[in-house]
């Protein structure tokens, strides 16, 4: 399907589009978000479900439309951005800018296929991501939860399990990217060993490049940090838990699906994973029973960014891309 052609407002009067959709809140940065009206007219949607949003698409509410900017809990009203819902987008707009450096919730391609380019918050995001990661880790290493349960249950004389020292033990990065170098620094610091697979080697001194196969078998701890894509849905599943070593530790502030959670449920049970850290879940905010169950299980509700200070440069993030998209035509962080 091709994307609706403008129908009404400015766009058919031969004026360029000059307006901007927000979905979602603004929640930090309300002084640059105020400044935005400077640049054209903003129509701000918090709230609604996505049939409704597709009607607004086609009914020619949003021709003058140039850029969108979304965040991630915009989901909730919008459905993702898919071919279907690019597809009902007037041809005014030419931009979407993601607030989150993961942007699995809009198909990339079909995006470009619209004409749209799509930017996302890379990089303010690795240090609070890296830090919750280390987070999970060590709390995995000494499966935390058991003796956190046990003290809040007014059990401390019950019994806690030894733990595992991080030195000299070897951590095996999958996606050595922004957040993945940010959590290798400070794992390094505890006396990890660290090695890593990429599609391509990169270039660092510290780290050991491996292939896929041999991270997974040479690994005490796998720490996950892909984008959640085709090629990297399920990456790891059945056949790859098969292939670590007995007691690895498995460390996830990814996205839940880059693991087949049914797969890593079995590997825990047969207690071939020592003890797990996950910020995130396959269909979040649901959370597989299993793993709620299981005390050698750290869970974090998908707070990786969650810090005041990292949330608001997100946010200041989005709308320097909004701000180049009217200034230059184009996007400080394009994706596609
Ligand atoms: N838990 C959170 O709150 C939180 C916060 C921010 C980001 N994230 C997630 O972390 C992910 C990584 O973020 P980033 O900013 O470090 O991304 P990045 O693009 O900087 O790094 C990703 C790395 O993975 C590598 N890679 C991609 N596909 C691969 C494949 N098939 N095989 C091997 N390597 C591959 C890339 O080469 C790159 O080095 C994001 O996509 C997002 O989903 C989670």
């Amino acid at each position: 399907m091709t994307r609706l052609s403008a129908v009404a407002g400015a766009a058919i009067n031969g004026t360029a589009a000059n307006g901007i959709l927000m979905l979602g809140n603004v929640l930090h940065a309300k002084e640059e978000f105020s400044k935005l009206s400077d640049l054209g007219p903003v129509t701000h949607i918090t709230s609604g479900d996505r049939e409704s949003f597709l009607e607004r698409c086609r009914s020619g509410e949003f021709n003058h439309i140039k850029a969108i900017s979304r965040t991630v809990d915009s989901v909730a009203y919008t459905g993702r951005f898919d071919d279907e819902l690019l597809s009902q987008l007037p041809s005014s707009i030419k931009f979407v800018c993601h607030n989150g450096a993961g942007y699995d919730q809009i198909d990339a391609k079909a995006a470009r296929k619209h004409g749209i380019t799509v930017s996302n918050t890379p990089g303010y995001v690795n240090q609070a991501t890296a830090d919750i990661g280390i987070f999970l880790l060590l709390g995995a290493l000494r499966k935390a939860w058991i003796p956190q349960k046990a003290i809040r249950n007014g059990e401390w004389q019950g019994q806690a399990p030894l733990g595992h020292d991080p030195l000299g033990k070897t951590i095996g990065i999958l996606g050595l990217g922004g957040i993945g170098t940010a959590f290798a620094e400070r794992a390094m610091a505890f006396g990890f060993k660290i090695q890593y697979h990429n599609r391509k080697p990169v270039e660092c001194s510290k780290a050991k490049y491996v292939s896929f196969d041999e991270l997974l078998a040479t690994s005490d701890v796998i720490s996950i940090h892909l984008p959640l894509n085709d090629t990297t849905r399920h990456i790891i599943s059945h056949k790859e838990f098969a292939a670590m070593k007995p007691g690895a530790v498995i460390i996830n502030t990814a996205r839940g699906a880059i693991i087949d959670e049914n797969a890593l449920v079995e590997a825990l049970k047969s207690d071939k994973i020592w003890s797990i850290g996950l910020d995130v879940f396959e269909t979040e905010p649901k959370v597989h029973p299993e793993l709620l169950k299981d005390d050698r299980v750290m869970l974090l509700p998908h707070i990786g960014s969650a810090t005041l200070e990292t949330r608001k440069a997100m946010e200041i993030q989005v709308m320097d891309n909004i701000d180049s998209a009217f200034q230059h035509d184009k996007l400080v962080n394009p994706v596609n």
